[in-house]
């Protein structure tokens, strides 16, 4: 991958002028001016709408974020990143989440070795694992079926299979599926308690298994599980995933019962591979497939598909103008299903963990802003806790909205006024409200002048709040698959603009050393040095 600073293409120079030029333009004047708009800003694609046109660019706009994303070698490096380099440099692995949904026949080396015939391998276990747990002809230590699934993890190990199994609900079939990952003993005290030993099944999925929150975990729920079964029980209740077999065996679960991992997989892109064990036992194989072949045909657009065309591309780029030329800060992602309510809290990990970095390729300093801060809830609840921020607050924050054509369940009735809303939101931060359709509606009201003026300003919103529009047809395995990789491959994308390390996650680490030593000093009461604030912190706690 090329190694460039992306303030210094020409494309940058470019779009630094044309900012100047765009930065007042009005959108609904844009569409006022031409009526062939939308659909010069849309790109249709299988089942999935985009329109990008309610955003703060025009045709040159587009056309320079292209010519950056030229300049920066994306195309390169989009065959970098799907062909096994090492593009995790800090780590030196290569990243291939991709491999894990690819085609059966598809070749992808690592260290000269095709690596589709171990992930095939994986997979057939998957479903030979998933198809006897939900049969019941695998059965616990007293002969009867499971079910209960406890998946015990954090972040990648966590956030991707709990936003999954979530978001496809409605598929789920007899088990019912948990997870626990929090180091917070009330997390996993309170789930127990309710558990039966006999029938519950527990995943410990760890990429490391060093991590401190799935170890804790894991061993309170051994221990818990020691106390009311024989010895032999744990082989037939416990399943790990992870690369570490070692320290799997370790622990104490049977080498039979791992699934493996690979060091070119990261944790927060993950849930393709085994981590994902707790979706397909919620949601059966089959459904598990759907969702990879939903990614993989996102995969093949995003590998195939002319910048101008590519979804994920013309996404990171639109995020890359605000964030660098408007200077917003944030991006917020409004799924209108409450199927995906855990849907942001994944981008959260995904996006901010790859993108957070400060240093570029070089090892160097940038100054330039990159990883955006996201955050979001469903719609419409979010309209009615921080929706008055982004209409009327002095914050930019762009915004994706995700809608679905169809509801699961086909109540038409609550799905129009779902959707009435989705359009509704979008159509208003693009126009706003002008003081003279505030006071020609005051005044059919019968509003003095008087009260009029002065309620005036508060009722006025200056719109011109750029929006995408994502809407599928269906909230399908297939349809998730398609919309998670969308965002996986937006991250990539604006990795390569900013030149950063968008794969590893140095920035994690020094939290936990602390921690580890403050554990120390904790348990045995006895302080080091600190800070004063801490160490009055910790004396307060220790009292
Ligand atoms: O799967 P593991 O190794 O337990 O790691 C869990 C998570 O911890 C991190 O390393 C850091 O928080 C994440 O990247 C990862 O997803």
């Amino acid at each position: 991958m090329k190694n460039i600073n992306p303030t210094q293409t020409t494309a940058w120079k470019k779009l630094a002028e044309h900012y100047k030029e765009v930065k007042n333009l009005e959108i609904k004047e844009l569409f006022e001016k031409d009526p062939g708009r939308a659909s010069e800003f849309t790109l249709e694609w299988e089942d999935l709408y985009l329109d990008f046109s309610k955003n703060r660019i025009t045709s040159k706009t587009r056309g320079l974020l292209n010519e950056l994303a030229e300049e920066c070698a994306l195309p390169e490096a989009i065959e970098a990143y799907f062909t096994g380099e090492a593009i995790n440099r800090t780590e030196n692995r290569p990243v291939l989440h991709t491999a894990l949904r690819a085609a059966e026949d598809a070749v992808i080396e690592v260290d000269g070795e095709n690596v589709i015939s171990e992930v095939q391998e994986v997979k057939r276990r998957i479903e030979k694992f998933t198809n006897s747990v939900i049969d019941g002809s695998k059965k616990g230590y007293t002969g009867l079926a499971f079910t209960d699934v406890v998946n015990i993890g954090i972040g990648g190990s966590d956030l991707g299979p709990s936003m999954v199994t979530e978001a496809l609900k409605h598929y789920n079939n007899h088990l019912k599926v948990h997870f626990v990952s929090n180091v917070d003993g009330d997390h996993v005290h309170e789930l127990i308690q309710d558990l039966n030993p006999e029938t519950t099944l527990f995943l410990v999925v760890s990429k490391t298994f060093t991590t401190q929150e799935t170890r804790s975990n894991a061993t309170t729920i051994r221990n818990w599980f020691r106390k009311k079964s024989p010895q032999e029980a744990v082989s037939k209740h416990f399943v790990a995933v992870s690369t570490n077999i070692e320290k799997v065996e370790e622990f104490g679960i049977d080498i039979q019962n791992v699934f493996p991992m690979w060091d070119w997989v990261g944790g927060r892109f993950s849930l393709w591979s085994a981590v994902g064990l707790s979706v397909s036992l919620a949601v059966g194989y089959n459904n598990f497939e759907a969702l990879l072949k939903g990614a993989q045909k996102m995969d093949r657009h995003f590998r195939e598909t002319d910048l101008s065309e590519n979804i994920p591309v013309q996404l990171a780029m639109l995020s890359v103008w605000y964030n660098n030329f408007f200077d917003a800060e944030s991006e917020a992602v409004i799924p209108y299903t409450q199927y995906l309510h855990r849907l942001p809290a994944y981008l959260q990990q995904a996006i901010m963990e790859s993108n957070g970095k400060s240093v570029d390729r070089n090892g160097k300093k940038v100054d330039y802003q990159t990883g955006t801060l996201i955050w979001g809830e469903p719609g419409t609840n979010s309209q009615h806790a921080f929706f008055q921020l982004i209409h009327q607050g002095t914050k930019l924050v762009p915004a994706d909205f995700i809608g679905f054509k169809k509801s699961l369940f086909g109540d038409t009735d609550h799905h129009n006024k779902l959707m009435a809303n989705f359009f509704a939101q979008t159509e208003a931060l693009l126009q706003g409200k002008t003081p003279q359709e505030v006071i020609k509606e005051l005044e059919e009201k019968g509003m003095s002048r008087e009260a009029l003026e002065e309620l005036l300003p508060f009722k006025v919103f200056e719109g011109n709040k750029p929006t995408n529009t994502v809407l599928f047809d269906k909230l399908t395995p297939e349809s998730l698959g398609k919309l998670v990789a969308m965002y996986e491959h937006k991250i990539f994308v604006q990795g390569v603009i900013w030149n950063i390390f968008s794969y590893d996650q140095w920035g994690v680490e020094l939290g936990k050393q602390l921690a580890s030593n403050i554990l120390e000093e904790i348990e045995n009461k006895q302080l080091n040095d600190h800070d004063s604030s801490t160490k009055n912190l910790l004396k307060f706690f220790l009292q």
